[in-house]
């Protein structure tokens, strides 16, 4: 079954990188899908989004702006901005923002609010630390960080979250499919809780994601699709990757 892989460039690109990158996978259909999206930095969703316009492949944004509507808060984007850019998506709580920027649980909560009434799909991330798997406590951890949005995400038609164990990022230590599945599984079943039956529920892995991992990763019936951060800056990557997610 095909899944969705969304790719972070996280604080990285340049216009003629950007360009270069692009055009190589826009030409390979399985990267210029439906179920794949690009999340790039706010100085390059113009540009992104005129090289994506008419195709398949979907804009999505790093971060949101927890202010409902437009104004004098220098330095935001607001979610509606980011609909109008054409954004599909936008990621919301990933580990990095919540480590650097200490987002708390209410921020979290309004910024999911505002993409979902701006009408995109935020991709909430949640992830233990290395400390809170060591501690025996992961799922715990995973489910709070779920119970602190829940406001935000009752009643929704459709939920995507992102599993990211923090110490599987950028680190080349990938979570093991039992990991993942176990996680998963708790993830669901609490979701299913919060927005009933109703709810399209797709649930992404991530953290350290490569050509050579997905595919195992991808054998998960838990698995919906792949947040993928440090591969989709290399072609091969990326390629590989999308292929993965279209078998
Ligand atoms: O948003 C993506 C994740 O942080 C994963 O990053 P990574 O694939 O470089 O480990």
């Amino acid at each position: 079954m095909t899944k969705l892989v969304i790719g972070n460039w996280k604080m990285n690109g340049r216009l003629a990188k950007n360009a270069a990158l692009l055009s190589e996978l826009l030409a390979d259909p399985a990267c210029d899908a439906v179920n794949v999206a690009v999340a790039v930095p706010a100085a390059y969703l113009g540009q992104v989004g005129a090289l994506l316009a008419g195709r398949n492949m979907g804009l999505a944004a790093q971060d949101v702006s927890h202010f409902a509507n437009d104004g004098a808060f220098t330095g935001e984007t607001s979610a509606a901005m980011l609909a109008d850019v054409g954004c599909r998506y936008v990621l919301v709580g990933h580990s990095e923002r919540r480590q650097y920027f200490a987002e708390s649980a209410t921020t979290l909560t309004q910024k999911l609010l505002c993409c979902y009434d701006a009408g995109m799909l935020p991709v909430y991330c949640v992830g233990e630390s290395l400390a809170d798997r060591q501690a025996g406590h992961p799922v715990e951890t995973v489910l709070a960080q779920l119970d602190e949005v829940a406001d935000a995400l009752r009643g929704r038609e459709s939920v995507l979250v992102a599993y990211e164990p923090v110490w599987a990022i950028g680190t080349g230590q990938v979570a093991t499919v039992a990991q993942v599945a176990e996680m998963h599984e708790a993830i669901r079943r609490k979701l299913f809780d919060i927005v009933g039956g109703s709810c399209n529920i797709t649930l992404l892995y991530g953290g350290s994601v490569k050509a050579d991992n997905v595919v195992e990763i991808f054998t998960l019936p838990q698995v919906d699709g792949a947040l993928v951060g440090g591969a989709f800056l290399d072609p091969l990557q990326c390629k590989n990757i999308c292929h993965a997610a279209a078998e």
